[in-house]
């Protein structure tokens, strides 16, 4: 590396992406620096899947005080405090905090708390006004939740502001249908609070498959939750006790204490400098990189959620390690994005990966088998909970290898991780079926669907 600027790489942003890139780099031996404005770990140690999946297991505890009497345990009527969770969760995410920052310490990365923007290809602005030069800039500067441009819109919080509440309203509307609605109208949920979802389309959790999202919202709606389709929110008024009133297109309005957007993220590219480094940036604002995550400036790469490709922590990091490892490892890799698993935190969760029954339809037109189960797990039946699971595998007829794997369920996020790697394998149909079931247990239904 040329010795003429003052670092071998300056990465913006000290989150899942910037956080591998930079202590990987350090490693082969860079000069590293990263800049970061706000919390070291970024979105999903600070306010994104840690913190999310604490709140789902604090939020599920109330199904399992419940069911516990059915398994005859004398459990008193127990109240919830919200202060008690809230503060446990952000000292925990306090003291990953600090366990990153250790990390680029002991890398001998050296780390500016404080916002970056580009001047050039080669040099940065920190917001005290210093100016460094480095070879290679990577932008890893994550997304930031869309908020529409309606009257009011600034009545609603977002997931920023969710792990931080005073108090748990009685009343919570959540516009969006993905992945952040349905987390949190399972949290807000068991903590018995009236949930609203409010979607502008008709279908929930875009992208998954279709009788999986069908089964969550029956789930969802026996559960007592609320749900607005078609329903594109106009304006938002707060009235003078300090509720919201919502005004939806086509639809009476509704009441409620609290109003999550939760309608996707964009990437942060706004004020960077980009357009004065001759970056160039496609739909949303993301930055178009190549497959190695080379920008349209040679010196300037970016990875995870700024260049809006797959919005997920495991897909930054492997981002972030290919980078690193191509531009300072000497070993040349690239990110295969082929059946990536994913999982939406749901109550019960959601699984997935590979294809789904629509988009093997529309690829392989006839050409495909599918298998489902559709069981109660034993857990729930004892329970007298009477929520069914429902797992579906989908088959290349030609080839028989298992070309997308469906699941609703307790744990079904943890018993797919293990079921992805066979997909990921290409592993056949019947050597699912040759493998001897792990009874008694649900993830065997996985090996005994006929
Ligand atoms: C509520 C929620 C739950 C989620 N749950 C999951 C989950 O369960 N599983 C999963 O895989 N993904 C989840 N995600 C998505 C995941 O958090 C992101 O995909 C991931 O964090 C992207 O990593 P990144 O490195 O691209 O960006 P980030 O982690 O967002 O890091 C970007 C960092 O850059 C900093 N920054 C931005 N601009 C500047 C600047 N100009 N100067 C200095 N610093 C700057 C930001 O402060 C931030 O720290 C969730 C997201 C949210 C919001
Ligand atoms: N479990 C996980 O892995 C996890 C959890 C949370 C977030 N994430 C990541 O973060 C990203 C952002 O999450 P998200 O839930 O905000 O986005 P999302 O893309 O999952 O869902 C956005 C939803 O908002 C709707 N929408 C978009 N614009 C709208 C508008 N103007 N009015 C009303 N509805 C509108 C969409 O139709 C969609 O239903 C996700 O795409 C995901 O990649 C992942």
């Amino acid at each position: 590396m040329t010795k003429t600027y003052d670092y071998d790489l300056f990465v913006i942003g000290a989150g899942s992406g910037g956080m591998r890139a930079s202590r990987v780099a350090a490693a082969h031996g860079a000069r590293v620096a990263v800049a970061e404005e706000y919390r070291v770990g970024g979105t999903c140690v600070i306010r994104g899947c840690v913190p999310k999946k604490l709140l789902v297991y604090g939020a599920h505890f109330a199904e399992d005080l419940q069911d516990a009497r059915r398994f005859g345990w004398e459990v008193p009527d127990c109240r919830f405090d919200w202060p008690t969770l809230r503060d446990n969760v952000l000292a925990e995410v306090e003291r990953l905090e600090g366990i990153y920052g250790d990390i680029l310490d002991r890398h001998d990365v050296e780390l500016f708390t404080q916002r970056a923007t580009l001047t050039g290809p080669n040099e940065i602005a920190l917001a005290d006004g210093t100016k460094v030069t480095a070879a290679t800039i990577l932008v890893a500067t994550g997304s930031t939740p869309m908020v529409p441009d309606i009257p009011g819109a600034e009545h609603g919080i977002t997931s920023n502001e969710v792990f931080n509440l005073p108090a748990i309203p009685r009343r919570i509307a959540i516009a969006g249908g993905g992945y952040i609605a349905n987390e949190f109208a399972g949290i807000f949920h068991e903590f018995s609070c009236r949930v609203t979802l409010i979607n502008r389309g008709d279908r929930i959790l875009r992208g998954y498959d279709e009788q999986i999202r069908d089964r969550l919202l029956q789930i969802g709606l026996t559960k007592g939750l609320n749900f607005r389709f078609n329903a594109p929110i106009e304006r938002v008024e707060k009235q003078e006790d300090g509720s919201l009133l919502i005004h939806m297109g086509g639809q009476e309005p509704i009441e409620t204490d609290m109003l999550l957007w939760a309608v996707g993220r964009q990437p942060n590219t706004g004020g960077l400098g980009l357009g004065a480094a001759g970056v160039k940036l496609g739909r949303n604002g993301a930055i178009l990189v190549d497959e190695d995550n080379q920008s349209s400036v040679p010196s300037i790469y970016a990875v995870g959620d700024v260049t809006d490709r797959v919005q997920l922590t495991p897909v930054a990091i492997r981002e972030a390690q290919a980078f690193a490892d191509t531009v300072f490892g000497g070993t040349p890799s690239r990110v295969d994005y082929a059946n990536i698993p994913s999982a939406v935190f749901s109550h019960p969760p959601i699984a997935a990966v590979g294809m789904t029954e629509s988009q093997a339809r529309d690829k392989l037109g006839g050409e495909y088998q599918t298998y489902t189960s559709d069981f109660r797990p034993m857990k729930n039946v004892l329970a007298g909970r009477n929520e069914r699971s429902l797992y579906k595998i989908i088959v290349d007829r030609e080839t028989q290898k298992v070309i997308g794997l469906h699941m609703i369920g307790p744990d079904a996020p943890e018993i797919l991780q293990a079921a992805a790697i066979a997909v990921k394998a290409g592993l056949t149909k019947a050597q699912f079926d040759e493998t001897i079931a792990l009874h008694p247990t649900m993830a065997e239904e996985l090996v005994l669907m006929r």
